[in-house]
């Protein structure tokens, strides 16, 4: 895995703008994401505490009756509860909007557990919080590597993270082994964390599938559909599958997905002579629409160039 998908150190220096670990860490993101579209944030100051209570907190969360679970409504981003599926039987989701947010948390919680539950919402707006943490640096990272960090402030103001917690079940006797299909996220950017069960996998510039190894520090950072179009191109979108294997205990998931609340202009820096312009301004909720319309064959492409491309 290692010598195919770059590993990037993020620790207390190289998070911190202006230092020569940042310049560093700056151009290997914007390097791994236009040459990959992936690589593995090894987040060094990601709190340890946090790793069993957030699948703990997973686990608990499917344990619910499913009767309690419908109850998490559908929003503009994604679907509330995803329900095994008959496509994909093995995978259950439940999707937490804007959960950086405390408000979000609570009322998500209080939705699950109407007498309360403190220690999953604490826990849950703890992780999204040091998530989206992340993603804003990775972010700042893709604006500045690429020479217009002066548009990041007003980028990140519009910016929304979803949690999605999944569970995998293992297939039984009389299932096949079916998982959720290749497909590039509709996001800006994703952030994966899986439990110590393999599952998910990403392919390289080479069309080579890699296993990403999970460790406590270890997240796997993913450019969407939308980072391909602001970047008029030059970061691609990863493509990645899960494939869960019938033995050994179940996989739990989480994603922190980035969404733009507005529109998202191709910075004019980009587009010159190499770079001819490729992609006119989308609003990114406007694009999520446009996915939610096209046809089940498509959905897992790129289609970014589909929707805005010149
Ligand atoms: O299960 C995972 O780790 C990834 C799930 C995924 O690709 C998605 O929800 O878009
Ligand atoms: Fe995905």
């Amino acid at each position: 895995m290692a010598s195919k998908v770059p590993v990037i150190v993020f620790s207390e220096e190289s998070m911190e703008p202006g230092t020569k670990s940042w310049m560093r860490a700056c151009d290997e993101t914007v390097r791994a994401l236009e040459n990959h579209g992936c690589f593995v944030a090894k987040y060094e100051d990601f709190p340890p505490e946090l790793t069993d209570p957030i699948f703990g907190a997973a686990k608990e969360l499917f344990d619910l009756p499913h009767e309690t679970k419908v109850r998490n409504p559908d929003s503009a981003y994604s679907k509330g509860y995803i329900a095994h599926y008959p496509g994909t039987p093995l995978l259950e989701g439940l999707n937490l909007d804007g959960a950086e947010k405390l408000e979000a948390c609570e009322k998500f919680t209080a939705l699950m557990w109407p007498s309360g539950n403190t220690r999953f919402c604490k826990t849950a707006h703890s992780y999204a919080r040091e998530i989206s943490t992340l993603e804003k640096v990775v972010t700042r990272m893709v604006f500045e590597g690429h020479g217009v960090g002066e548009y990041f402030d007003s980028h990140d103001e519009s910016m929304t993270y979803l949690l999605r917690i999944l569970k995998y079940k293992k297939p039984g006797e009389d299932e096949v082994n079916i998982n959720p299909v290749a497909h590039t996220d509709k996001t800006f950017l994703s952030i994966l964390y899986q439990n110590n069960v393999r599952g998910l996998e990403v392919m390289t510039k080479d069309g080579e599938w890699v296993t990403f190894e999970s460790s406590p520090s270890s997240f796997m950072v993913m450019a969407g559909d939308a980072c391909v179009g602001w970047s008029n191109g030059r970061i691609k979108a990863c493509y990645h599958r899960i494939n869960v294997r019938e033995d050994g205990p179940l996989r739990y998931s989480l994603g922190v997905f980035s969404y733009n609340t507005g529109t998202i202009d191709i910075p004019k820096e980009l587009i010159d002579q190499d770079h001819p312009q490729q992609f006119k301004s989308f609003n990114h909720l406007d694009f999520l629409r446009f996915y939610d319309k096209s046809q089940d064959r498509t959905k897992g492409q790129c289609l970014i160039k589909a929707y805005c491309g010149v």
